[in-house]
């Protein structure tokens, strides 16, 4: 894409400038997973793996001082994409410019010392801390590791610490098990801040807590962030904590950075047509209007073979025409909704008047848009009489193919990977939206 999403509009250096970053992983589920056979080619026998591609080909910048939340369904690539950062896992490709350095390129000694400079708070607050230690020593443990500090001066720091976050430092000798959940989460920001870190990865540090607890975790987490200056990346699925905590907002799905703005922005002015169906997919307590509201239809594509172009075309309620068929915006939708109800099968048995009448009024788009669907509805077709023909799985296919074939694959969103710079409503931060209903 390449595109310089979120690039600042202060001028300032940002903190972070992470550049066409990938990370795919091996897919080893069994003895003979990626193998296959092909007569054609010598040996016949193709032992490549597939690959996961969790992040994939992905751009932002962060500044100094600013949470940018993340935000996508389970699955996306928020917590690959955190963790590659912290070179908790290696980059596939890409660079990750922290202050000038690529984090990308380091290793050994360099790369330990980079890593008081960035730390990372996990979702579990109980996993994360050992029960045998003391939550003073597990505060202190980051600072003996880098060396920071004498035994008094890691004591004094760990109990400042504690108090900073909100718990007793006369709590510095008990054991996590003494804490409930939030309490015990303070205890990792404590033990992050320990070797005073700019940046910050969050990987849903209150999805674990009660809701009423996840407030003033958060506001701690604000006021931190201002005393000590630190800069987040915050990692969550829920988009009301993502909207109390963050600055900017950065939209995820299947591997891409999908959208990415100014909170208020992405709020009040959604541009991508997956933001929009995350939004609408906020639970609301009226059910009437919960059922007027848009949802997000059939499954996430496997990130091992993910769509091309746009990634969400494949669920995607905006999808753009072929330009190749002069369909009006009516044809559209009717061969849109008729393509979408063929793909998940989801068509009663009918006869080919029916099918007509059913999705289109009666009246098939003009053109060749309109044979394609005349043939795919023969294929379609039923005698009322005989309920057993609509289940021709070959004809199913054959149908689903031609329509597949016809519209979903010649469109834009297939055929061109999007990504666009627009003018935000709200504020003046550049909006980035990859979808192509923006060109
Ligand atoms: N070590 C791994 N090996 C293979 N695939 C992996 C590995 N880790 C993650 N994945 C896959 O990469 C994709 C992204 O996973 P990731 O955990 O980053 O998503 P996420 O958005 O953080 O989801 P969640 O909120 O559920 O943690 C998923 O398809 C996941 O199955």
């Amino acid at each position: 894409m390449s595109s310089p999403v979120g690039s600042g509009a202060t001028g300032e250096e940002p903190l972070l400038r992470v550049r066409n970053l990938k990370k795919y992983f091996n897919q080893d589920s069994g003895l003979l997973s990626g193998i296959s056979f092909d007569s054609d080619q010598f040996p016949p026998i193709d032992v490549g793996q597939q690959r996961v591609k969790a992040v994939d080909d992905v751009d932002f910048e962060i500044r100094r001082g600013e949470t940018l939340g993340l935000v996508g369904e389970s699955g996306c690539g928020k917590s690959t994409l955190g963790r590659t950062l912290l070179r908790l896992l290696e980059p596939t490709e890409g660079t990750i410019d922290f202050k000038g350095e690529d984090l990308a390129e380091l290793s050994g000694e360099e790369l330990r010392q980079k890593r008081s400079e960035i730390q990372m708070i996990f979702q579990d607050p109980q996993a994360s801390l050992d029960p045998r230690m003391k939550i003073g020593q597990i505060v202190e443990e980051p600072m003996r590791a880098h060396g920071m500090l004498d035994d008094e001066g890691r004591e004094q720091r760990a109990k400042m610490l504690l108090e900073k976050v909100g718990l007793d430092p006369h709590h510095y000798n008990r054991h996590p098990h003494a804490f409930s959940g939030g309490q015990r989460q303070r205890v990792n920001l404590a033990r992050a801040l320990s070797v005073d870190p700019e940046f910050i990865v969050c990987d849903e540090p209150v999805s674990a807590l009660d809701v009423s607890i996840q407030a003033q975790v958060l506001n701690t987490m604000e006021e931190l962030q201002e005393e000590f200056g630190l800069t987040y990346l915050f990692i969550a699925h829920d988009l009301s904590v993502i909207r109390h905590i963050s600055d900017r907002v950065a939209v995820m799905y299947l591997g891409n950075i999908v959208e990415l703005a100014d909170k208020e922005e992405l709020f009040e002015n959604p541009q991508h047509p997956y933001t929009r169906a995350l939004l609408d997919s906020i639970p609301v307590p009226d059910p009437r209007e919960r059922d007027a509201r848009g949802v997000l239809e059939g499954e996430v594509p496997s990130p091992v073979d993910p769509p091309s172009g746009c990634r969400f075309r494949t669920r995607c309620p905006r999808l753009i025409a072929p330009e190749e068929y002069e369909l009006t915006d009516e044809e559209w939708a009717h061969t849109r909704t008729f393509m979408r109800a063929v793909k998940r099968r989801t068509l009663e048995p009918m006869s080919a008047d029916e099918l007509r009448r059913e999705f289109f009024g009666g009246e098939l788009p003009r053109g060749e848009a309109g044979e394609i669907v005349a043939e795919a509805i023969d294929l379609l077709e039923t005698d009322p009489e005989s309920a057993a023909v609509a289940d021709d799985h070959e004809d199913w296919e054959e149908a689903r193919e031609l329509l597949l074939e016809s519209f979903a694959r010649r469109s834009i969103c297939a055929t061109e990977r999007p990504a666009y710079e627009l003018e935000p409503e709200y504020g003046t931060d550049p909006h980035f939206a990859a979808c192509h209903l923006h060109r």
